[in-house]
């Protein structure tokens, strides 16, 4: 059995790891962690699942309910309040593993997070579906078999109107995974004016669409001349994400210190 806490529960997916979390007889619900605007809704995890059976108190400061956490599951809104746990649940008397799911952090931010894993185990991952995890294997795969050989490369993704950032923090995994594939170091964001010599072949062009309630959707497209291979990957449901974040937690429990992240967990390495 693993406790868990989940961090930003009233927001998107935390509604939805909760409700999975619930049906998971691997998996006990200890607490919830929301901001401090929305904590004063619920009191109680049973309140949002509707279920008596639920006793796990939310608050706005995960330092009160820490001790009954195995695991913390954090998908905050705030990169900030996600590096505020992650520094709680590393400190000597905490010790905690964490799954960090929340997107959008700066290069100082996850340095941090880096050192931090030093003291206790995280998985970190910007997708924790099954399909986006084998379409980054996808990626590197076709990426190295056309290197060189006359492709250019875009990245289109689209997102709900709510959120955040841009682009998508799957977009910038695959595009590091790109780079490190092909060697191509330029990377655009969205494209406007005149190319007098057409598209130069050594750079990513990255695209982030936003509107209405689309789940997630990412395409990598390879385009030769007289040829085109495009990967898409497009997320239905978000309980394809939950469903990663839930397995993270129970694979992490007793693991060493260290960065893990969902390839590890579902042993695409
Ligand atoms: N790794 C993955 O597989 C996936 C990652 N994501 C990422 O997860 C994150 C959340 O997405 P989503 O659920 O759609 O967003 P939501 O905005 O629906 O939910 C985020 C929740 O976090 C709350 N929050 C804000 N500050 C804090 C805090 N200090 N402590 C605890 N909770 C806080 C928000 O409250 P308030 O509204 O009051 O600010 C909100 O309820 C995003 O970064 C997104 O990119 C999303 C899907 C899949
Ligand atoms: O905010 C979202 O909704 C999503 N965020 C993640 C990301 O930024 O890659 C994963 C998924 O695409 C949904």
């Amino acid at each position: 059995m693993v406790k868990v806490v989940i961090s930003g529960i009233m927001g998107r997916m935390g509604r939805t790891i909760a409700r999975l979390a619930y049906e998971d007889p691997e998996v006990q619900i200890a607490g919830g962690v929301e901001s401090p605007d929305c904590v004063h809704f619920h009191e109680n995890v049973k309140d949002i699942l509707n279920k008596e059976d639920v006793d796990a108190p939310i608050t706005a400061d995960l330092s009160k309910i820490i001790e009954r956490a195995d695991v913390i599951i954090d998908f905050a809104g705030s990169t900030e309040a996600v590096l505020g746990h992650v520094r709680l649940a590393a400190a000597d008397q905490n010790r905690k593993c964490m799954v960090i799911g929340t997107t959008g952090f700066s290069d100082e931010e996850l340095e941090e997070i880096r050192q931090l894993s030093k003291d206790i185990p995280i998985v970190l991952a910007p997708n924790m579906s099954i399909g986006v995890n084998l379409l980054f294997k996808l990626v590197e795969d076709a990426a190295k078999a056309l290197k060189d050989k006359g492709f250019d490369i875009e990245v289109v993704e689209m997102h709900h109107r709510y959120k955040k950032d841009s682009p998508s923090g799957t977009a910038v995994k695959i595009v590091d995974i790109l780079k490190e594939a092909t060697g191509i170091q330029k990377v655009i964001y969205g494209r406007e004016g005149i190319y007098e010599n057409g598209r130069p072949s050594d750079e990513i062009a990255v695209f982030a669409l936003r509107g209405g309630d689309v789940v997630g959707e990412h395409t990598v497209i390879f385009a030769g001349l007289g040829e085109r291979i495009e990967l898409t990957h497009r997320a239905g449901s978000r309980d394809i994400f939950a469903k990663g974040a839930v397995e993270a937690a129970k694979w992490i429990k007793d693991k060493p210190p260290g960065l893990y992240d969902m390839m590890d967990v579902l042993g695409l390495k």
